[in-house]
């Protein structure tokens, strides 16, 4: 006990020495942090971005240097060089940048300085936030956060949809920097009491001008509101918005535009070499598939207009196996998914992805070879993310290829007016093998994949029909037979919103037409309308929203499922941006009056039976007939009970359980009548059929026997009785004479009366005489008619047959 007590009291010296130890430094290290701190905040307004030659001359603190340098970050890019500086100095920046050049750390390493220089603690709760249009890119940037980071002591959080909701929910205000999707940040700014970012420090949009685009409005607006207005806004992408409606929201009044590519003479990366060839529609599939047999020791990227192409194309592919590894990435897969195919896309390196525009921006896919847009992208900023997957970092190489239709080479003009070099290449038609014939049968065994192949048809022509630009996009060129045949369909996929624009006979209009700014304050309304009601555009592609008020010229379609068909938040930025309808088309005005019925009161089973009872009609009525073929009318009325006739002959509207149910039970007694005689009158019928069966048996047996003269007994040697008796009745003889044929059947029949013989089946039977005992042949027989003879007859033939003897 002594020596525990002493071990005690050692230890609890040994404890307190080491709190002191711990104490002291700690006070020593926090006052070497505040000094460090102060002399880094002076340095700021100091940063000459041209002197900058590596992250070192930055005034930056030493765990975001240690973590920049683990890394592999030692020079800084332009954007890096330029925009650091200045969202040190607490500047809200524009941020404008190639496709790759570095703007991600551009943004990372001032939210690490800022918060480390206002020594944020896990206590003080979010103090930046980052908004990516997709979940991909929220990840990526959330993994670069991680590594660069890894020496701070902030919490990080990635919020975004598919993710678990309530681990999200229960963690929120632990985090302080956090990486999220727009959608399932408002969630959680909607319904989670645990999240607060009141003291939100900085603000960043990654692909701002994604963020800020009008499919997104509402949402992004509803964020802004929530957020405090003191903080630093940082808007980054390679195709800055420079709106000042879109900087407005954001509450920016004199941001700092940085854009070290202005001057540079392409906006595409540097070492991306680009090309474009134009071929029919019905050509694409098969050269998209000679190419990928041409490169199977590439990475190749290819993008489509919508998901379901995705889909058709990957599935088609792998089937007809090209000896390459093939993925698939669009927005319609479930996040796990998503996320893996993210993860095998990054690390293999000969592999094929069909994407859609989900991959288009921000994802920095490591060495890819080759880019190829199978269809025109919809406007020059989606051909400048799409072809800057590749040729990415600081010397990263890759090309690009670009596919068009004939009408479709318009955009090469706008593509090299926005500066990106892009040349026009022929296809070896000698090179092209398209693998129809397989298609086909393909297609023919695999009713499943005809339907995506039929999907796909649709959707791109969807696609199209929605885009804005009506110069290079018209649905009216294209030659859906022989597109539709290139997928496999012999027989073309109806296109319904199709026919009923060419039934109607509106042209389809080019944007040209339309005054923009009518379009524009027709739009923003539309958003606050949105806002005020809160009801989101539906899923459904063929819904039309209503617009109420002011249908004086044009008005916006829907928010249609383009590059993403799933319900997921990001899903809203990856839709065409803006199509434009002429609200006097009677197709849609058809179309909204349908769709506010629709929306007026949903029509359930109950109020159909409601309707049909109001209306008397009479549903599913069943007619049966006789076996004459006379219908029988009205069976149900067929009711036995008192209760039951008055019950009907009441016919009072609605119905009364309680007496039905009354009525039913008397019904029920008679019915209970009725089946017992229905089983009686059965058993009845089948007695007598098994009697007539057995008589029938009988009859056969005994004619068998009659007929036998094998087994049957042999008569032939018995003497003639007319001879031992004399003639019964000589009288009879001359009658029979005429009738010899009638008579002889009537002694037959006589006879067979007198002596009756047994069946076979019973001769063998018969009991009593045991086996051996049998006597022979015609022992047999003897007894056999003596037994069927009566006592005097028996006795007479014994005393012939012995007087014979
Ligand atoms: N200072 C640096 N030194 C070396 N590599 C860098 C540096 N900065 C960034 N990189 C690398 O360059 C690549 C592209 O960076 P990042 O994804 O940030 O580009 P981006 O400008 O955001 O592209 P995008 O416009 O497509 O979103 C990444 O692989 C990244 O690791």
């Amino acid at each position: 006990m002594k020596q525990n007590n002493q071990d005690e009291k050692v230890q609890q010296k040994k404890s307190k020495k080491d709190k002191f130890k711990l104490y002291k430094p700690r006070k020593k290290k926090s006052g070497e942090e505040d000094a460090a701190i102060q002399y880094l905040q002076a340095q700021y307004d100091k940063i000459n971005p041209d002197a900058i030659k590596t992250f070192k001359d930055f005034p930056l603190s030493q765990k975001t240097l240690k973590g920049l340098k683990d890394n592999n970050y030692v020079t800084p890019t332009e954007i890096q060089r330029q925009a650091i500086g200045y969202a040190l100095q607490g500047k809200d920046i524009l941020g404008a940048a190639k496709t790759g050049s570095g703007k991600t750390l551009a943004f990372l390493i001032p939210i690490l300085e800022n918060l480390f220089c206002k020594k944020w603690t896990r206590l003080d709760g979010v103090g930046a936030l980052v908004i990516s249009p997709t979940r991909e890119l929220a990840y990526q940037i959330y993994e670069t956060l991680r590594k660069v980071g890894c020496l701070h002591d902030f919490s990080a959080g990635l919020i975004i949809g598919g993710q678990n909701l309530k681990f999200e929910r229960k963690r929120m205000d632990q985090i302080n920097i956090l990486i999220c999707t727009p959608g399932r940040l408002l969630q959680h700014m909607d319904e989670n009491p645990l999240f607060d970012c009141s003291h939100l420090q900085i603000l960043v949009l990654d692909e701002a001008d994604r963020c800020l685009d009008m499919g997104f409005e509402a949402t992004m607006n509803a964020i802004i509101e929530n957020l405090p207005p003191e903080r630093q806004t940082l808007l980054f992408s390679a195709t800055q918005t420079k709106s000042v409606k879109d900087l407005a929201r954001l509450s920016l009044s004199f941001p700092t535009y940085v854009a070290p590519h202005e001057q540079a003479e392409t906006v595409t990366p540097e070492f991306l070499q680009q090309s474009y060839i134009v071929c029919e529609i019905d050509e694409k599939i098969g050269i998209l598939w000679s190419f990928i047999r041409n490169h199977l020791k590439q990475k190749v990227l290819v993008f489509m207009a919508t998901c379901k192409q995705v889909k058709y194309t990957y599935d088609l592919f792998c089937k007809l196996r090209p000896g390459i590894s093939l993925l698939a990435l669009y927005g319609t897969l479930h996040q796990e998914k998503r996320e893996k195919i993210y993860n095998e896309f990054c690390r293999k390196s000969n592999v094929v992805l069909f994407a859609t525009d989900l991959a288009s921006r921000g994802l920095d896919f490591p060495r890819v070879n080759w880019v190829i847009q199978l269809d025109c992208p919809e406007d020059v900023e989606t051909y400048i993310h799409r072809a800057g997957r590749t040729a990415r970092g600081v010397f990263g190489k890759g090309e690009g290829l670009l596919m068009l239709l004939p009408h479709e080479e318009k955009i090469v003009e706008d593509l090299r007016k926005n500066k990106i070099p892009i040349n026009k290449i022929a296809v070896d038609p000698s090179k092209v093998v398209a693998p129809q014939r397989k298609i086909e049968g393909l297609l023919s065994d695999n009713t499943e994949l005809k339907q995506t192949a039929q999907r796909a048809f649709v959707s791109y022509l969807k696609s199209v029909f929605l885009m804005k630009n009506k110069e290079i996009f018209n649905v009216q060129l294209l030659d859906t037979d022989a597109y539709a045949r290139s997928l496999g369909l012999i027989v073309p996929p109806r296109i319904r919103f199709l026919h009923k624009y060419q039934k109607s006979n509106i042209p389809i209009k080019t944007s040209e037409d339309v005054d923009n700014v009518s379009v524009l304050s027709k739009l923003k309304e539309r958003a606050e309308e949105d806002n005020r009601t809160d009801q989101s555009s539906g899923d459904d592609e063929n819904v039309i929203p209503v617009e109420n008020k002011n249908k004086k010229l044009t008005k916006e379609l829907p928010k249609f499922d383009f590059h993403n068909d799933a319900d997921s938040e990001e899903d809203d930025f990856l839709q065409v941006k803006k199509t434009i309808v002429d609200v006097n088309d009677p197709i849609v005005e058809e179309e909204e009056k349908q769709t506010s019925k629709k929306k007026k009161k949903p029509l359930t089973k109950a109020a159909v039976a409601k309707k049909l009872l109001k209306k008397k009609i009479k549903v599913n009525t069943k007619l049966k007939f006789s076996e004459d073929g006379e219908a029988i009318e009205d069976e149900k009325r067929d009711v036995k009970s008192e209760l039951a006739k008055q019950f009907i002959n009441e016919n009072v509207g609605g119905i009364d359980i309680e007496k039905a149910k009354e009525v039913l039970r008397e019904e029920d007694k008679f019915d209970k009548i009725r089946f017992r005689e229905k089983v009686k009158a059965k058993h009845k019928e089948q007695k007598r059929k098994l009697k007539n069966k057995k008589k029938e048996e009988a009859e056969e047996k005994d004619e068998f026997g009659s007929q036998s003269d094998s087994d049957g007994p042999d008569l032939s040697w018995l003497p003639d009785p007319d001879k031992v008796y004399g003639k019964k009745d000589s009288g009879d003889e001359s009658s029979d004479r005429s009738d010899t044929e009638h008579n002889s059947s009537a002694s037959d029949d006589e006879s067979e009366e007198k002596y009756h013989r047994p069946s076979k089946h019973k001769l063998v039977q018969s009991k009593g005489i045991p086996q051996d005992s049998v006597a022979p042949r015609k022992k047999k027989k003897l007894e056999d008619i003596s037994a069927s003879l009566s006592i005097q007859e028996a006795e007479a033939l014994a005393m012939q047959l012995l007087t014979q003897h």
